[in-house]
């Protein structure tokens, strides 16, 4: 019986990936892969730092330090072939229902289109109801930028807090991060996300509730943490200003949402007409690029905004439209599958030497992780290979003296993608007069050079080191990194390396044949969460708990508390 099957658009006519003749090729590669090192290849093939590099709208992408040659691409690309990327992106980008277990299109692709392009899905114009949308937060954006927008006493808007979490938070922070340089001076913005109040208590700390602004993200409007806080942030709203739990007036005035759930906003006490809608066709995880960026809108302007979306359509027709063998977007995913699928690597490292880039690794722990952390394939079956990749960074040079020594001398390989800008948006002089920008990015460029070829015995020896010392300077290289370069950290940039990241997850999840739209393995924990609350809280004391660890921990916590045992 096959057990092992890959999941197919309708979920039923599934092959294995594994037993294809493009997996069995790669598989055999391998083999003669494995026994050449980064400084020979680049021996057999001088040209390859040219030549193994794609351009998208405005990144240049370098693949020559990836254990790959023009063969590897070919038959990777074969590969993606034999598993329906091609078709099943274009299906993607016509509003299929590709989120099968859940019946939803996955469009996050028309979040940026154009004004003037069209996309019927389900009999409707999904391009005139972005816009519409766009416009209506475009026209608030301009009201609490311009002060006309005014809290309940009449004092225009200094403080923005975005509560959300998830989809609804990693975006929003990450984007308003990166894109510091751009912000309105002076309205700041401060996000909320965890259900430990610490959080809301230290933001709540500074600020001032006459002139603050809270924008209650949720696609769900139904998520435990984000309902908690937004309510503990209304009652501390109306207890400063003064007046009673019911004051509806005040709320309009210091609370906006954005959803897909108009019925509960209104139960919560935001006024509809101050909502911001979305469909169910975004994923939480793919929404940045929705309503809910509005937090990330009032603080860059409308016209940034729409600056950032059109990166992010610049890199999605460049998916659309480019032959896979020079589709970045699809090279990235199938290297990295490369490793994941035929070199046993469980992680990839993101390492941006842009310090405000610093939340972009996390963001992407959530769309690859969630996305692609799965076991079963579309149709319900169990895969065949590994998936998703465990993500992780941090920005450099500061990773440079915490885990890379991991990185090039571990027993681990762990591919790594450098993500750098040429033109600072800082600089400062160095004490050699030289730019500090320049320096930060010739750590860059050695450290992808230092893992691709190291350092051998004979060389080090050849230094006079001592032989005793000798095999712990040894630094192996061969170790692979992929090189993402732009011009410059701006708003359409971002939306491009967004959306490089999205479409390589979605290629990933084409080959294994696995849904990257829905994510079922967040939810018994949540359920479990609201469960145990009485139980830890309440009196008397529960029954015991069905296992031993947890009975043991929530007497001691308890206990702890002050309450009966
Ligand atoms: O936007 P919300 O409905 O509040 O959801 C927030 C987040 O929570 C869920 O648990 C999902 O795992 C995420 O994909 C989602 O982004």
């Amino acid at each position: 019986m096959m057990t092992n099957l890959r999941g197919r658009l309708d979920g039923g006519d599934e092959f294995d990936i594994t037993s294809t003749v493009s997996w069995h090729a790669l598989a055999a590669h391998q083999q003669h892969m494995y026994s050449l090192h980064l400084r020979e290849l680049f021996v057999m093939d001088p040209d390859r730092g040219r030549e193994l590099v794609v351009d998208a709208a405005d990144l240049h992408i370098d693949f020559s330090k990836n254990l790959i040659t023009r063969e590897t691409v070919e038959l990777l690309a074969a590969l993606a072939r034999e598993a329906g990327v091609e078709e099943q992106r274009d299906a993607m980008f016509a509003g299929a229902h590709l989120n099968t277990s859940e019946d939803r299109a996955a469009l996050h692709i028309a979040l940026r289109l154009p004004r003037d392009a069209q996309l019927i899905v389900d009999g409707q114009d999904v391009v005139a109801d972005v816009h519409d949308v766009l416009d209506r937060m475009g026209d608030f954006t301009d009201r609490v930028r311009g002060g006309d927008w005014t809290g309940h006493t009449g004092k225009p808007i200094t403080d923005v807090v975005n509560i959300g979490i998830g989809g609804s938070d990693l975006g929003p922070v990450m984007a308003y991060e990166a894109l510091r340089h751009y912000r309105h001076p002076g309205i700041t913005g401060h996000f909320v996300s965890n259900s430990d109040p610490s959080d809301l208590v230290s933001v709540l700390a500074g600020l001032d509730a006459e002139t603050t602004l809270f924008v209650v993200s949720s696609k769900t409007f139904t998520t435990l943490e984000t309902i908690t806080n937004a309510t503990a942030a209304r009652s501390w709203l109306l207890s400063r200003l003064g007046l009673s739990d019911g004051d509806s007036d005040a709320v309009a005035k210091h609370f906006v949402a954005v959803s897909t759930n108009a019925d509960e906003v209104a139960k919560f006490g935001i006024d509809t007409d101050n909502m911001f809608g979305f469909w169910n066709w975004v994923g939480g995880r793919y929404s940045i690029d929705s309503a809910i960026g509005l937090s990330l809108m009032i603080a860059i302007g409308r016209e940034l905004f729409d600056e950032f979306l059109a990166g992010f359509h610049a890199v999605d027709e460049h998916f659309r439209t480019a032959p896979l063998e020079q589709n970045a977007p699809a090279i990235l995913a199938l290297v990295g599958l490369w490793y994941s699928n035929f070199w046993d690597a469980q992680s990839q490292a993101v390492l941006p030497y842009s310090n405000d880039m610093a939340r972009f690794p996390a963001y992407l722990q959530q769309l690859t992780m969630e996305s692609n952390g799965k076991t079963v394939t579309a149709g319900g079956h169990h895969v065949t290979s590994p998936t998703g990749s465990i993500y992780w960074g941090e920005p450099g040079t500061n990773g440079q003296h915490a885990f890379y020594q991991l990185l090039h001398q571990g027993t681990w390989l762990i591919p790594a993608d450098f993500i750098g800008f040429a033109q600072p948006l800082d600089d400062l002089p160095a004490a050699d007069g030289r730019s500090m920008h320049d320096i930060l990015m010739s750590n860059f460029f050695a450290q992808t050079q230092v893992l691709a070829f190291g350092k051998t015995a004979d060389d080090i020896a050849a230094e006079g080191v001592p032989p005793k010392l000798v095999p712990h300077k040894v630094m192996p290289g061969n170790r692979p990194s992929t090189s993402i370069l732009a011009p410059k950290l701006t708003p359409s940039v971002l939306g491009q390396l967004i959306a490089l990241y999205e479409h390589e997850t979605f290629v990933k999840a084409m080959v294994w044949g696995i849904n990257p739209f829905d994510q079922w393995g967040v939810e018994l924990g949540k359920k479990q969460a609201v469960d145990l609350v009485g139980v830890i809280s309440d009196d008397p004391a529960p029954s015991p708990l069905p296992d031993s660890s947890t009975d043991a921990m929530v007497r001691w916590y308890r206990g702890m508390r002050g309450r009966a045992t």
